[in-house]
């Protein structure tokens, strides 16, 4: 129903008083701001003047303490005071120009009278009458909003359920301050507005959804009920922007007990989290720990001296290799292996052999002499029975061996002060000499004191090669596991000890090893992060997984993927079923969430889909999903483009050729970002340097790239994930390029990054994905 003039009035002369009594506010809060800045200074430089300083006897030295515990106290109240208005500032700021974005009427059973809830970014109450001007979106009446349509509604408080009649549901378009337009919305949140957003262009950086969250996501976004939230979610279904406004919706409700630094996102890499890091400061809340695995890995094993291979160069080798090339079949054979759940377990299994014996111990030396061996290490290590963990003995250790090299420092002091008095050339005092040999000894001594400080003396790499060098260990191992080892072990063995050798720790090989590394630490968990986030799930192994599960004991975690652009899971998926038969930990490639269930515990695990996809039009989305016969559901938003072309060259002259028309037809069209997308890196390089000249401002983003810029860009298939663009344009999708299973879902990751345009060029004969096989 259209509304009518007199209502609109009403509704601009409100948005005008909401944004006047905002303003005014925000002139208090400068104020108050100004003074409690100069009322903490004053403080801070005042608290030595207000202290009675007195330490002539005991009872005067309690009176100063107690009077400095008092100073500080008022000071800390005085900072809290003022970081408090300064926040509430800050917020007002940011939503001044558009309080709000819609509204809904409300009336619960039994009452008479229906309320009017304006919804926004933050809530604003009137000083004057307590009347609540505004709501914030994650306050639980404003869940109405993004659950249903007028009719009967009910939304949940933390006390019970609330019934009603959800009467009205408004939403606005405020810009600057003023109302543009109104428009009330019937079945779910505004086709209208959805198709507004939709039609945009995309960004550099993400936006918040706060305005349009949908139904289904909703329920994902405020769930409290799961300790594991599965969410499989079509491409573009707004996983990643669930995922943020879920952050932004528990640090909310939780605001007492929860803060930014108790949850963890896990994103595939640092453009992607570029990408994404406007929304929360968009959304008023501080922006969170947001790191990658690869991040994680690195940062765990600085002090090994290896080279650690990051995914995508594993990714790379996926990609480029085939099975007949050497090694190519023995190193997915190892990948596959390494990413199990069965590796799991043999990597506890030798956990707790080394409670009894086995581990081995660096010696301590400085130069070439041994200070402390590593058989005696050893010896003390396990001369007692102990009840204790690993990690716990461990401490102790390192607490000895910090005592005997406090007592070798004193003794090598000694001796270089010897010496120095012995030195006829040096004529120095004695308290120089004294000094002088001090010094010496302690820099001696420091290298061996951090050693043990880190636990370096254990040859935590030594004991993994072991795993593999070492016979008679993998017998024993596997007898403890109950596990074969897996076909191809000799090789897979051969080949792992040789990458070590040569310092090479390729990344199958980095999660095992910080696990056993945290074993014998003991410095496996994180208690502190309550929330763990993880954003393209599908990447994850199972052993990655169980680690996560570990790391973060008291965690709860919500973890978004689409098992259909599965690209990493490849080696997992199809090999690791030969491998640990009956072992059902191994994501089948479209099942891969309900194997998470049973790693995360099926009892607490919650799966959720999200089929309808909003990023694409229909034509490309349903052009898509063609890639993909079988796979995960997936429903496309009913907006309209064009569609999809697929423009073939004869050869690669004509290849460059067109994609570079194709770039300029898309950039006449209005096109703001363009990707030119390729299959691998290699790829990448190669097309990059031919059509360089033809396109002087393109811009190449590699794995290591931080930020990208509107414009036009040639990356990998797999940079591409998470990312959207207007126009795509696939640059070669012909049978030579697309053809084997493993290339299937990257292809499909690839045709789904458009908003608006996808260009699918190619050279000489079609891939087969796309002409129904
Ligand atoms: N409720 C919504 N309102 C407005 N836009 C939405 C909504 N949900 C998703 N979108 C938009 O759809 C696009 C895709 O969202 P997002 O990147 O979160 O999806 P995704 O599931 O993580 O995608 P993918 O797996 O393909 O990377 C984004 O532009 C996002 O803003």
């Amino acid at each position: 129903m259209a509304i009518g003039k007199e209502e609109r009035e009403k509704e601009a002369q409100r948005v005008t008083a909401v944004r006047g009594l905002i303003q005014g506010r925000i002139e208090e809060l400068r104020t108050t701001v100004d003074e409690r800045r100069a009322e903490a200074t004053a403080i801070g430089r005042s608290f030595w003047d207000d202290i009675s300083v007195n330490a002539d006897n005991a009872d005067d030295i309690i009176e100063t303490a107690a009077s400095m515990a008092q100073q500080e106290h008022v000071l800390q109240g005085q900072e809290r005071s003022y970081r408090h208005a300064q926040d509430a500032l800050r917020k007002l700021q940011r939503v001044v120009d558009a309080p709000y974005f819609s509204r809904i009427d409300f009336q619960e059973r039994g009452e008479q009278e229906r309320e009017k809830i304006y919804i926004g970014l933050t809530s604003f109450i009137d000083n004057t009458t307590d009347e609540i001007l505004i709501y914030d979106w994650r306050a639980p009446i404003a869940s109405l909003f993004y659950d249903y349509p007028p009719g009967p509604a009910t939304y949940r408080t933390p006390e019970m359920d609330v019934s009603g009649e959800l009467l009205l549901k408004r939403q606005y378009i405020i810009k600057a301050g003023a109302l543009q337009d109104l428009f009330d919305t019937g079945l779910s949140i505004g086709d209208e507005m959805l198709q507004m957003m939709l039609s945009r262009s995309a960004d550099e950086k993400m936006s918040s959804i706060v305005t349009t969250i949908q139904r289904e996501q909703n329920g994902i976004i405020r769930d409290d009920r799961h300790k594991v939230l599965v969410v499989q979610g079509a491409a573009g279904s707004g996983k990643t922007s669930v995922a943020l406004q879920r952050i932004a919706y528990l640090l909310y409700k939780y605001r007492t007990t929860l803060s930014a630094d108790n949850m963890i996102l896990f994103s595939p890499n640092s453009l992607f989290s570029d990408y994404v890091s406007r929304v929360l400061p968009e959304l008023g809340e501080a922006t969170m720990q947001q790191t990658t695995f690869q991040d994680y890995l690195t940062h765990k094993l600085t002090d090994t001296g290896l080279r650690l291979e990051d995914p995508y160069d594993q990714l790379e080798f996926i990609l480029t290799g085939t099975d007949t090339d050497p090694g190519y079949t023995t190193r997915i054979q190892s990948i596959t292996y390494k990413t199990s759940e069965a590796f799991l377990a043999l990597i506890e299994a030798y956990g707790e052999k080394l409670k009894g014996g086995g581990i081995r111990f660096l010696d301590l030396a400085v130069g070439k002499k041994v200070l402390i061996t590593g058989d005696e290490l050893s010896e003390r290590f396990y001369s007692k029975t102990s009840i204790l963990a690993i990690g716990e003995r461990m401490e102790q250790l390192s607490e000895w061996i910090l005592e005997q090299l406090e007592v070798f420092q004193a003794d090598v002091q000694k001796r270089f002060y010897r010496k120095l008095v012995r030195e006829p050339k040096y004529m120095g005092t004695e308290p120089e000499m004294k000094k002088m040999s001090r010094i010496k000894a302690h820099k001696a001594i420091a290298p061996l004191k951090e050693k043990a400080q880190k636990l370096a003396y254990i040859d935590v790499l030594g004991m993994y090669q072991g795993i593999f060098a070492d016979g008679g260990l993998q017998q024993e191992l596997a007898e403890l596991t109950g596990q074969p080892l897996p076909e191809g072990w000799a090789a897979i063995s051969a080949f792992t000890v040789k990458a070590l050798e040569q310092g090479d720790l390729l990344y199958e090989d980095a999660t095992p090893l910080v696990y056993l590394k945290g074993l014998l630490e003991g410095q496996l968990r994180i208690g502190t992060i309550r929330y763990c986030l993880v954003d393209e799930a599908q990447d994850y192994s199972p052993f990655h997984y169980a680690y996560l599960k570990k790391l973060f004991p008291r965690a709860r975690f919500t973890l978004l993927g689409d098992w259909n652009q599965g690209i990493f899971t490849h080696a997992n998926a199809s090999v690791t079923a030969n491998v640990t038969a009956g072992n059902a930990a191994a994501p089948s490639d479209t099942h891969g969430y309900s194997s998470i269930s049973e790693l995360m515990g099926e009892d607490e695990t919650e799966t959720i889909r999200l089929v309808k996809s909003y990023r694409s039009t229909r034509e490309i989305t349903e052009f898509a999903c063609q890639v993909l016969p079988g796979g995960e559901p997936v429903e496309p938003f009913s907006r309209s483009g064009e569609a999809p072309r697929l423009l073939r060259a004869a050869d690669e002259h004509e290849l460059d050729r067109l994609v570079e028309e194709a770039v300029q037809h898309r950039r006449e069209g209005g096109a703001g970002t363009i990707a030119i997308i390729c299959k691998t890196e290699r790829e990448t390089a190669s097309a990059h340097a031919r059509l360089k000249p033809r396109l002087p401002e393109l811009a190449w983003i590699r794995k290591d790239t931080l930020h990208y810029e509107a414009g036009v860009m040639i990356l990998p298939a797999y940079l591409a994930k998470g990312l959207e663009f207007d126009a795509v344009i696939i640059y070669n999708a012909g049978a030579a390029v697309y053809a084997e299973a493993k290339e299937r879902k990257l292809f499909y990751t690839a045709c789904t990054r458009p908003l608006h345009h996808l260009d699918v060029c190619y050279l000489g004969e079609l891939t087969p994905f796309l002409q129904g096989e």
